[in-house]
């Protein structure tokens, strides 16, 4: 339905019962819609932004084969007088332009790198590297699903990036049967890899790792309409058989299911996709439908698979160095520390600005990574120390009201939290060994002092606590344990305190009952779990 977010879909089946169904998308772009005008309409500028930031970004192009996917996302490259530049190619360079640009007051550079692979039949191949062997998927932590060993051509300009585009369309599985001359016979995935270093505050390299993934499926077909035969016959099974565990994939997360429940690894195809459905990615999925009454079956397949798609929620987040993450984190408390006071001082009417310098930044020792860490983190002491000495300062002062009152618990709060965030990286440092995060967390957890209340929510479960005559603290466990299960607490049971590490899952919940420690005790402990908890999620 032009200029609308609606699409009608009229099925007049066999005779006079005419079946309609009504879909609504973000956009629903007719025949009328020039491949210039799709960046704009599907918002991708967006996504590109984003990706420019250091998030990881996709577009997939789905539907039945022959309505369009290759055509929205390469364009027409047959010859010069019939020539369309298709979503890539727009991208690639809106990318380069804004690369080029100088944004006031932020000094940036950037490096861009291409890879293109397929899946087909079940194999990754590498698209600009055909002299060798399908490439292996691998899992990692960081990165999840990753294809091995994959070319990366560092791309300086448009054209660099348009010839790995030609490259990879030369190299891909096209076939031909009825319904399409060259029908795409593999999943092909375009990858742009957005690298930017930017200086924070007092000259702090920060580096980020944005990703822009462009995912063009192989259409599902019918071998009765298709009559595809020989080895298209077996290309044809693993097409529609990966297309149906995307679908499931897809119905799950729909469902709202998590973890194990997606079947991410029944297939090549949702491995590799794990990221943009569900996971830490910017995505946009682009549903082309063909408007032939003899495919109004297909179509519908299409559009109740898009709808479904369409209720999926994914939690974007910048792909940025742990360390990075962790200075960014303190910087901005910083600067919100900053902002406070100047509200404390102005309600106060305490004249001038505190002497808060950034402190100079030092030269980095290049000789261990434990040096190099403490030396990034030392700038944030002295701003720190000064915003702390001006809030304890700002609040021995009278009369306070209520509302500046407020304000200081906050800040207090604020401080604890940054305080602490600087011990457990100074942990993480410690000399005794503990090098990796979780045994720096762990050591942190048996070290804490718990202080006052500092969490919200925080009352409430100190109410619900007391209700126990006699909690079961969580220091009765003893260290092995704790490390046998490989960080991970818990009572097993649905309200206690649980902190599973390895899975990076945090259980906020009540002590147990069993045990002769007071609920007063297994109170304290249970704030610093959430403290600790806390620093788990940022970490
Ligand atoms: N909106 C459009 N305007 C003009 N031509 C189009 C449009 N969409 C598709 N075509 C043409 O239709 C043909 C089939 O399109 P395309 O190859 O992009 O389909 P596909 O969905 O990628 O199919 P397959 O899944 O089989 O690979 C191509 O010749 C393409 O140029």
């Amino acid at each position: 339905m032009k200029d609308t977010q609606f699409i009608k879909v009229v099925d007049f089946g066999y005779g006079y019962n005419a079946l309609t169904r009504k879909f609504q998308f973000d956009g629903c772009l007719g025949h009328e819609v020039g491949q210039d005008q799709i960046m704009e309409k599907c918002k991708v500028q967006r996504l590109l932004d984003s990706v420019l930031e250091g998030y990881c970004s996709a577009v997939i192009a789905c539907g039945q084969t022959g309505s369009g996917k290759t055509y929205t996302m390469c364009g027409r490259n047959e010859d010069k007088s019939t020539h369309e530049d298709g979503l890539i190619a727009q991208c690639v360079t809106y990318i380069f332009k804004t690369m080029r640009k100088e944004l006031p007051g932020c000094k940036r550079t950037y490096s861009l790198r291409a890879s293109y692979y397929e899946v087909y039949n079940e194999q990754v191949n590498d698209l600009l590297r055909l002299d060798c062997a399908p490439r292996d998927v691998k899992w990692s932590v960081k990165e999840g699903y990753y294809v091995d060993d994959l070319l990366l051509v560092d791309c300086e300009s448009v054209d660099d990036v348009f010839s790995v585009l030609n490259e990879g369309a030369k190299n891909r599985k096209v076939g031909s049967h009825e319904l399409n001359k060259d029908s795409s016979r593999s999943h092909c995935i375009m990858t742009l890899h957005v690298d930017s270093t930017s200086e924070i505050g007092n000259g702090t390299p920060i580096v980020r790792y944005g990703k822009m993934l462009f995912v063009d499926l192989a259409g599902s077909e019918r071998l009765k309409k298709s009559r595809s035969s020989g080895d298209m016959l077996k290309e044809t099974g693993n097409i529609n058989r990966s297309l149906f565990t995307l679908g499931k994939v897809i119905s799950a997360l729909a469902e709202g299911k998590k973890g194990d429940l997606v079947p991410y690894r029944e297939s090549m195809l949702t491995k590799l996709l794990m990221e943009t459905l569900g996971g830490n990615s910017l995505s946009l999925m682009i549903a082309c439908i063909s408007p032939a009454s003899s495919v109004v079956e297909e179509t519908l397949s299409t559009l109740y698979y898009a709808t479904c798609t369409k209720t999926i929620v994914n939690a974007p987040s910048i792909n940025i160095d742990e360390r990075d993450k962790v200075i960014v984190n303190l910087r901005k408390e910083i600067d919100q520390l900053k902002e406070e006071n100047r509200l404390l001082r102005s309600k106060l009417g305490v004249p001038g600005e505190g002497d808060i310098k950034g402190g100079t930044s030092p030269q980095p020792d290049v000789e261990t990574n434990q040096r190099q860490m403490s030396l990034a983190i030392t700038p944030f002491s002295k701003p720190l120390a000064c915003v702390g000495e001006e809030n304890e300062a700002l609040v021995s002062r009278e009369p306070i009201n209520s509302n500046q009152c407020g304000w200081m618990l906050d800040k207090e709060r604020m401080l604890t939290q940054l305080r602490t965030a600087e011990r457990l990286l100074c942990n993480k440092m410690a000399p005794n060994g503990r090098e990796n995060v979780q045994d720096a967390l762990q050591h942190a957890m048996w070290q804490q002092e718990p202080k006052a209340p500092i969490i919200e929510g925080i009352e409430n479960l100190s109410r619900r606590t007391q209700s126990f005559p006699s909690a079961q603290p969580l220091h009765s466990y003893s260290e092995d344990s704790y490390k046998n299960k490989s960080c991970s607490i818990s009572r097993g049971r649905s309200d206690d305190v649980g902190v599973g590490g390895q899975h990076r899952k945090i259980h906020l919940g009540l002590v147990g009952k069993q045990g002769s420690a007071s609920a007063e005790e297994a109170l304290r402990w249970l704030k610093s779990i959430i403290l600790v908890a806390f620093k788990i999620i940022e970490l």
